[in-house]
């Protein structure tokens, strides 16, 4: 039986990948539970799977969340209870699903503990890459995608050698507005952007298909989760997401990795390899598709995929910019506080300022998120 732990199981990842627990109770057995504010839901939860530990985010959640979950279950909150979540219980495997680079110092204790990942939350590769994948080296911790295109790519790739790559390539679905002109995309509205085509997901994350930031996130995923590149890592526009990504070897094969639009598969496979489970997700039907559509990116339709292949090529900083500035420029326009095309302006203005510091270390890179969540703030 495996042992794992949830960040941010409140969430969109979060609840799936309790689905997946509820669907194989035998093989799973829940240690720690994390949620931001949906206090209800955690409580539910935690009567449901009993774990030892569980965290909200702020510290006035703490006695009524105390109340009601099961005896034996300790309480805690704020970054010190995602870090007890994280690390502090008996979890063979921490599911990282919180949204954004709050999940870093949890994620690096998860590491330092010796737990496996299972990762989803992103922006915690693109703020600090090289400080997690060297920590998981040291301490020999497996990092398994969750994320439905790296988990492709680490599927067809199969334990093959590196070298042995030419190329990878992440699908896009070009997301809530992947038809609309840049002069259309001036008045679109937050209900319109929440509406992504092929996936049901966080609306952080699905405001990033939108802007294409999400697509420049997973490039600088896939740069430290499999080591390669910016030159081998390619986008190409595929509106079904039914091909979730493909690898090219040096011989010009190709295997890509397909299947219905469905998270709970890379978590299950996340949980479970290098074995594989019976899934709820529904088979493919390729006759019933008929046709599959491919396009080439454009990166002046889609500037942000741009800005974050420059980002990932200067390293350092930048990509802690990059995501600190994405992150709140996205809040902003949830809250109705600037416009779709502003977000895009944001990250640009931060980035034309920022002074990218090579090989930064943790200190540095909390500095550089605070600041520019400042700036961010301020445009
Ligand atoms: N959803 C998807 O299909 C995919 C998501 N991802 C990545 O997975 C991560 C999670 O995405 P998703 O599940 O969609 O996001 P959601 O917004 O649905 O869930 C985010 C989770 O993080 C918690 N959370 C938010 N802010 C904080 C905070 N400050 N402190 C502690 N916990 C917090 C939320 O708690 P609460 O709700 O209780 O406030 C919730 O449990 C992201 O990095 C995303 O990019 C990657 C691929 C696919
Ligand atoms: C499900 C998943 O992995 C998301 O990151 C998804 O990729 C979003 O789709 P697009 O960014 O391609 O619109
Ligand atoms: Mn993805």
């Amino acid at each position: 039986m495996k042992k794992i732990s949830i960040l941010g199981s409140t969430g969109s990842i979060g609840t799936q990948t309790l689905d997946v627990v509820r669907m194989h109770p035998e093989e799973f057995k829940v240690e720690g539970l994390s949620a931001g504010t949906n206090v209800e839901l955690l409580i539910e939860q935690a009567k449901t799977y009993r774990p030892r530990k569980v965290s909200v985010s702020r510290k006035e959640d703490v006695d009524h969340v105390r109340m009601h979950v099961p005896e034996g279950t300790e309480v805690y909150y704020g970054n010190e209870g995602l870090i007890e979540v994280a690390a502090g219980t008996d979890a063979d495997t921490v599911i990282t699903a919180v949204m954004g680079s709050v999940g870093l110092s949890s994620t690096l204790a998860a590491i330092r503990e010796g737990k496996q990942i299972g990762l989803a939350n992103k922006e915690t590769l693109v703020t600090a890459g090289h400080l997690v994948t060297a920590l998981a080296e040291e301490k020999q911790v497996q990092i398994i995608p969750v994320d439905s295109e790296h988990s492709a790519i680490f599927q067809c790739l199969n334990g093959e050698q590196l070298r042995e790559v030419k190329q990878i390539t992440l699908t896009a679905s070009g997301g809530s507005f992947r038809d609309l002109t840049r002069q259309q995309l001036q008045h679109v509205t937050v209900e319109d952007a929440l509406k992504h085509p092929n996936w049901s997901m966080g609306s952080k994350i699905t405001i990033d298909s939108a802007t294409m930031v999400n697509k420049g996130l997973e490039v600088i995923e896939a740069r430290w989760l499999f080591d390669l590149p910016y030159e081998k890592i390619n986008v190409l526009l595929h509106p079904e997401s039914i091909i979730h990504s493909f690898v090219e070897f040096q011989d010009t094969s190709m295997i890509a990795q397909m299947g219905n639009p469905d998270m709970r598969v890379p978590i299950q496979y996340a949980l479970t390899y290098p074995n594989r489970l019976p899934s709820p997700a529904s088979s493919l039907s390729l006759s019933e598709i008929g046709t599959l559509h491919f396009r080439e990116m454009d990166m002046e339709r889609f500037p942000c995929l741009k800005l974050a292949y420059e980002c990932g090529k200067i390293g350092g900083t930048a990509t802690t910019a990059f995501n600190a500035a994405n992150e709140v420029a996205v809040a902003r326009f949830l809250k109705g506080d600037i416009s779709f095309l502003k977000i895009e302006e944001i990250i640009a203005r931060v980035l034309d300022n920022h002074q990218s510091i090579p090989s930064p270390d943790l200190e540095q890179i909390e500095q550089v998120d605070q600041q520019v969540r400042d700036i961010a703030t301020s445009l």
